[in-house]
């Protein structure tokens, strides 16, 4: 068998345990909306307040189902906020792939949460058709009552032009990017049981025994990775995928997408630089210091990452150059911006972030990097099934406000989706459609 058959049949098989995975995920999502209707969430404290209410969520309110209540905990005291909260503008945040993304997405769920904002969600499923380039066709109907969209921050590969038909004229573009080597180490290891290519250098390295399959992949990443194969996008440059640009090769319009890039993003975030990032999209966003509070999501145990030497650093280097690139370049714009805003401003906000971001912590968690056998179901990440993602439990004895508060930090992405899209919709998540 060659290896693109090879490589197609192992895509079916990817496609047939997808779908039997949405299969499970609605029934998860019916439980996840039931327990978080039931975890806390209180009356919200000002009813009518809402941005855009729509009859679904007029009728839900009405039939005892509250949204999340827009403030933290009121018997916990928090302090440090820079500034009181005033209407969020609408955002679109590109969650590009291991970068960080689902934890600056939480954030952003439970913003859109607090303001009944209105997401643009995905049609189907929780992606808008990776690995195609977004579509305006992708986002599922305006509900009822909705004169705009307030917040789209699902996985997608960018088209700007696209993108602008949907979201209002006065939209903030945020995204965020990763060091490579750690990008794409994150990359080959959670999706080497789905990305094609990876998947073949995986069974080349347990025939021969000889090399990790990373290596190997590494070694001769072309006598592995079909150009013409969509299930291969994220295998080289997955950050410049994401973008929209072309991931390939070097070519001629790079510079010009770049500044097109540039032009578009209000706010390019740098993982390494998480919290300094948060700061600037607090400043973005009139958010306040318990806004910004989080837990690090879709983390691994340690002994599942990696070590990469620096032979193999130069190798993902020279394979990834693209997105070097692109780092290279944002990295340099996120300095900039930092000294604008005020090294000293910035460091003693981020100071004060941490320690309300602890306090939070310390009054939700009761266990960090939990593995999946140990969590309720509301609470267990997606797992793939080459690595071990981690989880939170949250502290016993919590008042119901609390417990609400502390569940949606912690919940993982699928799981907190589905329960805003019912929550939108009145509906569950559509699977996308057999042909
Ligand atoms: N706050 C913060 N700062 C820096 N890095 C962080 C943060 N939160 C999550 N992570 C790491 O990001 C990886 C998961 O990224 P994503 O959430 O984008 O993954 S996914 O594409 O949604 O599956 C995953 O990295 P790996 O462990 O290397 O896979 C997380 O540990």
């Amino acid at each position: 068998m060659t290896i693109h058959r090879l490589a197609n049949r192992l895509w079916r098989y990817r496609v047939t345990g997808l779908m039997l995975t949405l299969g499970v995920t609605c029934l998860l999502i019916f439980v996840g909306t039931f327990l978080l209707q039931h975890s806390g969430a209180q009356p919200a404290a000002n009813p009518g307040s809402s941005r855009h209410d729509n009859p679904h969520q007029e009728r839900r309110r009405r039939s005892g189902f509250q949204p999340w209540n827009d403030q933290a905990p009121k018997d916990v005291h928090f302090h440090n906020i820079i500034k009181p909260r005033t209407q969020t503008p609408p955002v679109v945040f590109l969650k590009t792939h291991k970068t960080g993304s689902s934890t600056v997405q939480n954030l952003l769920f439970r913003m859109g949460e607090r303001d009944r904002a209105t997401f643009a969600f995905p049609r189907h499923t929780y992606h808008f058709n990776y690995p195609e380039s977004f579509s305006a066709k992708f986002v599922d109907e305006l509900p009822d009552g909705s004169s705009q969209y307030d917040l789209l921050c699902s996985n997608m590969r960018l088209d700007v032009g696209q993108l602008k038909q949907v979201m209002p004229e006065d939209a903030i573009y945020i995204t965020i990017l990763r060091e490579p080597l750690r990008t794409f180490e994150s990359i080959f290891s959670y999706y080497s049981s789905t990305i094609p290519a990876f998947i073949l250098a995986k069974k080349v390295a347990q025939q021969t025994g000889h090399k990790s399959a990373l290596s190997l992949f590494l070694d001769s990443p072309d006598a592995f990775w079909d150009p013409n194969e969509p299930g291969n996008s994220l295998a080289k440059n997955p950050m410049s995928f994401d973008l929209g640009i072309d991931s390939q090769q070097w070519n001629s319009t790079w510079r010009t997408d770049l500044a097109l890039l540039e032009e578009t993003f209000n706010l390019v975030m740098i993982a390494e630089h998480f919290d300094e990032s948060l700061i600037l999209l607090g400043s973005l966003l009139n958010l306040n210091l318990e806004e910004l509070a989080y837990v690090r999501l879709n983390t691994r145990p340690p002994q599942d990452i990696l070590p990469l030497d620096d032979e193999t650093k130069d190798q993902i280097s020279a394979w990834n150059t693209l997105d070097v690139l692109l780092y290279d370049f944002f990295l340099q714009l996120f300095l900039e911006k930092v000294e604008k805003y005020g090294l000293e401003r910035l460091n003693s906000e981020v100071a004060l972030l941490r320690a309300t971001t602890n306090r939070i912590r310390r009054m939700c968690v009761a266990r960090t990097g939990v593995h999946p056998r140990e969590l309720e179901d509301l609470v267990k990440p997606w797992q793939a099934d080459t690595v071990t993602i981690l989880g939170y439990q949250i502290q016993k004895n919590l008042t119901r406000q609390e417990q609400g508060f502390c569940t949606r930090l912690v919940l993982p992405e699928l799981q907190y989706h589905a329960h805003l899209y019912f929550q939108q919709y009145g509906r569950d998540l559509r699977a996308v459609p057999t042909e």
